[in-house]
């Protein structure tokens, strides 16, 4: 079954060449501050559609703060500074006619600590369709199941829907989550770290998860670990201090960077 309509088909056939991607976000000559202190400097990329792309670097490097700039989450912190623009399918997400609701909609958000809802597995899922409204109780079945199908969570609760989320292992809540964030059709989504609270079998989960989902979606991941970056992305981007140091196919980037500190950042030389 499928109730997701993408408006951008994904195209078949392996990755052959970065130039040819057509993008789904394009950043360009963004500079982000909290207060006096820079977090992203002058970083010009762009993210291709059905692919997944890694964010990697150190500690503080600013990997969140750009994952969380791409669906305006700072907008909540008044001490953000923030130049340059973002564009989703061509469009400036900071343009004053862009609703952020329907953009938080369109690029969904998952987070390192699973968070479901206080409520049972079915009504996390429906969550967000409700606050849209007008869906007849037989298509929101039907989309309930096609979220937890794909977010491979389907037949482990099938049976237990109205059971509390509350009562599935960390690794299930966070497929739920990811089901949740489905749920509404997003074109993007952006997951923060999302396997580094889970056991490493719930974390291959989420990796052959993420894999899957790039049929559907565009998928930006930021992780400290730099095996997964290998296994699950087609490019990754290094950031250094807030830097774009350097970005490509991630075969390239981790068998045969073009610079040092590059190397020296895969290779562990550099924490
Ligand atoms: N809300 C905030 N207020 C002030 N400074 C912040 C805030 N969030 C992040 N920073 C600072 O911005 C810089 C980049 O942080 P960010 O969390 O984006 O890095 P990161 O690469 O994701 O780090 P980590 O891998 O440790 O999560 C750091 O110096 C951090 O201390």
């Amino acid at each position: 079954m499928s109730v997701f309509s993408t408006p951008h088909p994904a195209p078949s056939g392996p990755i052959i060449d970065f130039d040819r991607e057509a993008s789904c976000l394009e950043i360009e000559g963004l500079t982000l501050a909290y207060g006096d202190k820079p977090a992203l400097r002058d970083l010009t990329l762009r993210i291709p559609r059905h692919r997944v792309t890694a964010f990697i670097g150190p500690s503080g490097c600013g990997k969140s703060t750009l994952l969380r700039a791409l669906n305006r989450l700072h907008d909540l912190n008044e001490e953000v500074r923030r130049e340059g623009r973002i564009r989703l399918e061509g469009e400036d997400i900071h343009a004053p006619e862009v609703a952020v609701a329907e953009l938080r909609r369109r690029v969904g958000m998952v987070f390192q600590a699973p968070n479901p809802f206080p409520m049972s597995i079915y009504d996390n899922v429906a969550f967000g369709l409700r606050l849209q409204g007008g869906i007849r109780k037989r298509q929101m079945d039907d989309i309930v199941e096609w979220a937890l199908q794909s977010a491979a969570l389907w037949e482990e609760v099938k049976d237990r829907l109205k059971s509390s989320a509350w009562a599935l292992s960390g690794g299930q809540q966070q497929r739920l989550v990811i089901a949740r964030t489905l749920a509404v059709r997003p074109e993007v989504l952006l997951l923060d770290e999302p396997a580094s609270a889970l056991d490493p079998i719930s974390t291959l989960k989420i990796e052959e998860l993420i894999r899957n989902l790039k049929s559907q979606l565009t998928l930006v991941l930021v992780t400290h670990n730099m095996q997964q970056a290998a296994r699950v992305s087609d490019y990754t981007a290094f950031l250094q201090q807030g830097e774009l140091v350097e970005y490509g196919s991630t075969d390239t980037l981790f068998t045969n960077p073009r610079l040092r500190r590059t190397e020296n950042y895969i290779t562990g030389r550099m924490a």
